[in-house]
């Protein structure tokens, strides 16, 4: 390029006038010859340029087609064989269902895609096993699944293809949607997460089911975190849900008017659950009955979070077992979906309901019982309730899913924790006086 600017404009001037008055044709046609050189080396880039797009895109699908890790025959065997019903013939509680469980290597998801299965229930799982927490755990899970016959699809919700291929391969009667970004505190690190799974996720999840045929029915998890700063106690679907404390939150609600638009105009039946801190065994490390244990058995110290003028935080915890008696409730009693190929044909239900356990308990009276339980001390750190999303209590009237589900929480924060410190310890391979732990 620096030899074509220097024949175009050399840098002596002196020399160019003396030139110019005896040789301005040769100057004229060396100044042509430049300019087609020019014109070449542009042709020469574009094509070099075309080039390396068109393997680039070459590149970019086969490495998606070749990473793919679903697809072919054998899959779509394992898909319909999952997803088939067991129910012995002629059962009283019917033919069984066919259930799409989004999040299925999760908490919740593992949980109630195994309450499913063992009624015989067909269950297909999906979930991206991303590393918000530990993968290892989703993969025990995914592996207890496998062993209970339930097959889990390694994908995203965002991928549209892949649903629509799911609901290609099995006419699924319901989806239990549970993936998501959960975690309150966590959606000041890293809001992107929270409008990828939740907000983003969850319209093409919708969409696949507006446009499948039949229309499943959805059940979905919302959070008690809707309720926000709230503060008419027990809280009940009536409340005002629009003064969201975290992001997190406010995906959460937007995921009840988000469903609510494909309810309206496209006749999906719609469920959705509002939880309240759910916790026992399998569950979540980055909950802080979890990572409190963790700290606990390391003689770690842990951090109790207080509110306003020294009150203490308290959450109506709810144990997983009664949870799954919720969700398998609503998949029971969801109406049909009305649509077909995207197209309404009625009105189909929206409901919303909380699974609590109405009796909230504080987070120092949840850290004695843990201590009581892992016979340990806990070293703790009281420090003011730090304002990244938190609310300072929950507490839920359950009265509505007593009454359209059947729904009764039977387990106390005391046994529910003493499940869930067993099956830590068994999980982890802790013996008590040992320092040996896998985490
Ligand atoms: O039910 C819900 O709506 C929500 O319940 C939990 O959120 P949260 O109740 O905040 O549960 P934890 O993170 O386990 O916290 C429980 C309590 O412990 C407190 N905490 C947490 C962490 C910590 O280090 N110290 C501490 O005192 C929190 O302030 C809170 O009061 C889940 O993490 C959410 O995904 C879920 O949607």
């Amino acid at each position: 390029m620096r030899v074509l600017e220097d024949d175009l404009f050399p840098s002596t001037p002196g020399k160019v006038k003396i030139e110019r008055a005896g040789t301005m044709n040769r100057q004229l046609h060396r100044c042509f010859a430049s300019t087609s050189t020019m014109f070449l080396w542009a042709l020469f880039l574009i094509a070099m340029t075309a080039s390396y797009l068109s393997f680039q895109s070459f590149v970019d699908t086969s490495s998606k087609y070749f990473a793919a890790s679903w697809g072919g025959l054998h899959w779509e065997r394992q898909i319909r064989a999952s997803a088939a019903p067991r129910r012995p013939p002629g059962s009283a509680a019917g033919a069984g269902m066919s259930v799409l469980v989004t999040g299925a290597a999760g908490f919740v998801g593992t949980h109630c895609s195994l309450a499913l299965r063992k009624r015989g229930d067909g269950v297909v799982g999906i979930d991206n096993f991303n590393a918000y927490y530990d993968p290892s755990l989703k993969k025990a899970r995914k592996a207890l699944l496998s062993s209970h016959g339930v097959f889990v699809v390694e994908g995203d919700i965002n991928d549209g293809r892949l649903l629509a291929k799911l609901f290609d391969a099995v006419p699924f009667t319901h989806v239990l949607h549970l993936a998501a970004q959960a975690g309150v505190r966590y959606a000041m690190e890293n809001p992107a997460s929270y409008v990828h799974s939740n907000i983003a996720g969850l319209v093409t999840l919708l969409e696949a089911c507006k446009d499948a045929d039949p229309q499943p029915a959805i059940v979905w998890a919302s959070s008690s975190s809707v309720y926000g700063l709230n503060d008419k106690v027990p809280f009940s679907e009536r409340d005002r849900t629009d003064q969201p404390a975290s992001l997190y939150a406010a995906t959460k609600k937007a995921g009840e008017e988000i469903t609510h638009t494909y309810n309206h105009i496209y006749g999906l039946s719609i469920t959705g659950l509002r939880f309240f801190t759910v916790y026992g065994p399998w569950g979540r490390p980055d909950m802080a009955y979890f990572s409190f244990t963790r700290n606990i058995l390391q003689g770690k110290p842990i951090t109790v979070y207080r509110g306003k003028d020294h009150v203490d935080l308290a959450r109506d915890f709810t144990y997983i077992d009664d949870i799954v008696k919720g969700c398998l409730g609503s998949l029971d009693t969801a109406g049909k979906s009305t649509g077909t190929g995207g197209k309404k044909r009625g009105p189909a239900p929206y409901r919303i309901f909380n699974l609590g356990n109405t009796s909230p308990v504080t987070v120092p009276n949840l850290v004695s019982i843990l201590e009581k339980h892992l016979r340990v001390k806990a070293k703790k750190n009281m420090v003011e309730m730090p304002g990244n999303g938190d609310v300072p209590f929950t507490h839920a009237n359950i009265s509505l899913a007593r009454q359209q589900l059947g729904y009764k929480p039977t387990t106390n924060l005391d046994v529910g924790l003493k499940k869930f410190v067993k099956w830590y310890l068994s999980y982890y391979g802790y013996t008590r006086g040992s320092k040996n732990f896998r985490q």
